[in-house]
């Protein structure tokens, strides 16, 4: 029996996974999966069980990255209703292998890591998408992705007002205590959108609360939620009017009724973008819709094991 797999937590996670150095690593990653064969990057579409007894439901992401040389696969949870304020909606553990003979050499929380690159993602997204103007950022939810997406938003751009939405104005105004700066909490997602110049959605939807109507023209949306085929957060109008960018072309048409029940026609993937083979349409509006891709968690997986390893040996 060979040595036994390192167990890394979610609060050593949370201390070697700084944007800083994710994003570089996320963006290199988009652009080796977006590269076909040459990119080395081998991400079957995700497996999902539901588990309809309990509205939930549990997702295999597998990806090997030759670049990284990083085998993974992420094994996520997520449930609609939840039945405790303890208990997040997603969960994930990451299983981390030896490329070169299949042992597993770490189980990594999952549920940071999640929350991290899936907000370092629609960072980058903006970078290369952002409207001229970027003074209004507005974030429709107050879970864990809108926590994450905020952090790295304030991090990476300088927004001069931040607005929050929720469906609960408490849970708004606990949001908008808990974070470093000043958001101005809400009433009514339309009162949050108007004027914004990038939109967050992040929200467990599964009928529209984005509507095109409201989007000021030249926008950037990120669409984070509805990762199902039957869940919606974008309406017709703004599906129709934007120039859609998404992660994953074949995930996207696949799992979000964003896409799936609006039939909108996808432009390109972000990784086309960063290497220069689509154009970033900043002067129309757009939206990046994140469905998730496994890959990205094998980089932060790796970042995060290797830098356990240094401080560990
Ligand atoms: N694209 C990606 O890579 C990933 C996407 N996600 C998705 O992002 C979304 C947010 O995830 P978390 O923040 O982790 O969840 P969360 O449970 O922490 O927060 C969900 C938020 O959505 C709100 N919400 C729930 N039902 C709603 C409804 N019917 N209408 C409007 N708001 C509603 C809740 O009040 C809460 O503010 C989910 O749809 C999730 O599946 C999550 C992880 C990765
Ligand atoms: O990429 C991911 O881990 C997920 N996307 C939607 C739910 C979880």
């Amino acid at each position: 029996m060979g040595e036994q797999p390192a167990f890394i937590g979610a609060k050593v996670v949370e201390k070697y996974l700084d944007f800083a150095t994710l994003i570089p690593l996320l963006e290199r990653a988009l652009i080796h999966f977006s590269s076909g064969s040459e990119g080395g990057v081998v991400q079957p579409i995700r497996t999902i069980v539901p588990v309809a007894k309990y509205n939930g439901f549990l997702g295999v992401m597998p990806a090997y990255s030759k670049w990284d040389d990083a085998l993974t696969t992420k094994v996520v949870t997520f449930y609609e209703n939840k039945t405790s304020s303890e208990i997040p909606s997603h969960q994930a553990t990451v299983l981390l292998f030896e490329p070169s003979n299949g042992t597993l050499k770490a189980v990594i929380d999952g549920k940071v890591i999640t929350d991290k690159r899936t907000a370092a993602v629609s960072a980058i997204a903006t970078k290369l998408l952002k409207p001229l103007h970027t003074e209004i950022l507005c974030i429709l939810g107050s879970g864990a992705q809108a926590q994450s997406h905020y952090q790295v938003f304030i991090q990476q751009f300088s927004f001069k007002e931040v607005r929050v939405w929720s469906r609960t104005r408490e849970k708004a105004e606990q949001f908008a205590k808990t974070v470093a700066g000043d958001v101005h909490v809400c009433s009514t997602p339309q009162e949050a959108v108007t004027g914004a110049d990038v939109i967050i959605t992040v929200t467990m939807a599964t009928q529209p609360v984005l509507f095109g109507d409201w989007v000021k023209p030249g926008a950037h949306i990120n669409a984070i939620g509805a990762c199902r085929p039957d869940w919606r957060e974008l309406d017709d109008v703004l599906m129709e009017s934007c120039v859609l960018y998404v992660d994953s072309k074949e995930a996207a048409a696949k799992e979000s009724g964003d896409i799936v029940i609006s039939k909108a026609s996808i432009f390109a993937e972000i990784g086309e973008v960063l290497k220069g083979t689509k154009p970033a349409m900043t002067d129309k509006t757009t939206v990046f819709k994140s469905v998730g891709m496994a890959v990205e968690d094998t980089v932060s997986a790796k970042l995060v094991y290797d830098s356990w390893l240094a401080e560990n040996k």
